[in-house]
């Protein structure tokens, strides 16, 4: 495909998402249907496509279309996205949108009298972050706000964890590039990896496989090496979801692991992502935890917003409605409420989302202490995307007393 018709397979697509669909599903069905289309053309579309959601605000302004603020084609078509981030490329349109080929077709008179004008860009929409939000968003984070912003229009880096049961660090390095793959620690977490070259090769190397590694942000691997876990605890992981966070649990210490999720199906892949990394996770039904209570540590990586990985996920971040968010923070409290039964005398009970909107974060911390006696936070700790990783808050909490 010639870079022209990458960018009109782009605009196809996103014109579906803009009409409700969601991406992944567009971009494996234009995959399915367009076999002409290479592994370096599938990956270039998904990085267009996936480009524009981070900035649709802002390529939407800058594209000629009206203010955006949610996923939809009220005020802004996939042609006006697509010109919009070749403007903040500084790419002549002219050069791809021609009419030849398969690309797309030349620029009418609006179009150029759009694109002639420069657009006054709000704070809130030069860093595409949706109107409704952006007071929350600014007063949690602060001064890293302008950084926040920009690294959540850019792509996120692939990170790895070495799984501790298997080889050490550097062996592990050594056998990711004898596949092509090439890493480099990350001072997050003394697990983590930050590939550097060959992600996509990943998922099919034998390093991989044989779970010598495993997919997973290292502010995720931070979080595991905040708790104090020490061998021969009984653990629960409340909002197991697929695993990731039980697996580096497992891989810690040598604990007695339980998973649970309201929503068990979530949780399918676990048993055998245990297996390939060599540890031992026991599933329980939705709600059947008080059977194997109390837990020395109960972890509670709860639903959230997920704004702290919306450049990994970016349809999330217009999606997202003041409604939703105040159904997640009940959501949130009510988890705590639930999990905290659960923790032996002098146990702990460790709260994490992966977002950075103080409101799922140490408000809801603060919330729970007063609304609670005999529990004391030990420790709370954030991470922003400017810092190399997803954004992400764990706090750790321990009983003291009998509430
Ligand atoms: C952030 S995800 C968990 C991700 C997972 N820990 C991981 O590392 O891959 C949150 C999970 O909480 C689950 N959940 C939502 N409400 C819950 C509840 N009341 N009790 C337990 N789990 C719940 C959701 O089904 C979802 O899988």
């Amino acid at each position: 495909m010639t870079p022209a018709a990458r960018r009109q397979a782009a605009i196809e697509i996103l014109d579906q998402i803009l009409a409700g669909e969601p991406a992944e599903k567009q971009l494996t069905a234009w995959a399915r249907r367009s076999r002409f289309a290479g592994s370096k053309d599938r990956a270039a579309v998904r990085d267009h496509v996936f480009d524009a959601l981070r900035c649709l605000r802002s390529f939407a302004a800058l594209g000629g279309g009206g203010r955006v603020d949610v996923i939809d084609h009220t005020n802004t078509t996939g042609r006006q996205l697509m010109l919009g981030a070749l403007r903040a490329e500084g790419v002549e349109p002219d050069t791809l949108f021609t009419g030849e080929g398969h690309g797309p077709s030349a620029l009418n008179d609006d179009e150029r009298a759009a694109l002639a004008r420069v657009p006054e860009l709000s704070d809130a929409e030069r860093l595409d972050i949706p109107q409704w939000l952006w007071p929350l968003f600014s007063e949690s984070l602060g001064d890293g706000l302008e950084a926040a912003g920009r690294a959540l229009q850019s792509r996120a880096p692939v990170h790895l964890r070495v799984n501790r049961r298997h080889p050490d660090q550097t062996e592990a390095l050594a056998r990711l590039a004898s596949e092509g793959i090439l890493a480099e620690p990350h001072p997050a977490a003394d697990t983590a990896l930050n590939v550097t070259e060959g992600a996509r090769k990943l998922r099919n190397s034998l390093a991989y496989a044989h779970g010598l590694v495993e997919l997973q942000d290292a502010a995720s691997q931070a979080v595991i090496e905040a708790l104090p876990l020490a061998d021969g605890m009984r653990v629960l992981d409340y909002c197991a979801g697929g695993g990731g966070k039980s697996l580096a649990l497992a891989a810690r210490a040598k604990i007695d692991l339980y998973a649970h999720d309201i929503a068990a199906q979530r949780m399918k892949d676990l048993p055998v992502r245990a297996e390939r990394a060599g540890v031992k996770v026991t599933l329980l039904e939705p709600r059947k935890t008080g059977a194997k209570a109390p837990y020395d540590l109960v972890l509670c990586d709860a639903p959230c917003s997920g704004s702290g990985s919306w450049r990994r996920a970016p349809e999330g971040k217009w999606r997202l409605s003041q409604s939703q968010l105040d159904t997640l923070c009940q959501t949130q409290s009510a988890i705590l409420d639930e999990a905290a039964e659960l923790v032996a005398d002098g146990g702990v009970l460790a709260y994490a989302t992966c977002s950075m909107l103080s409101v799922e974060n140490r408000k809801q911390v603060d919330d729970f202490l007063a609304r609670r006696s005999g529990w004391q936070l030990q420790s709370d700790h954030g991470w922003q995307v400017q810092g190399g990783t997803d954004g992400f808050y764990v706090a750790v909490l321990r009983r003291i007393g009998n509430d």
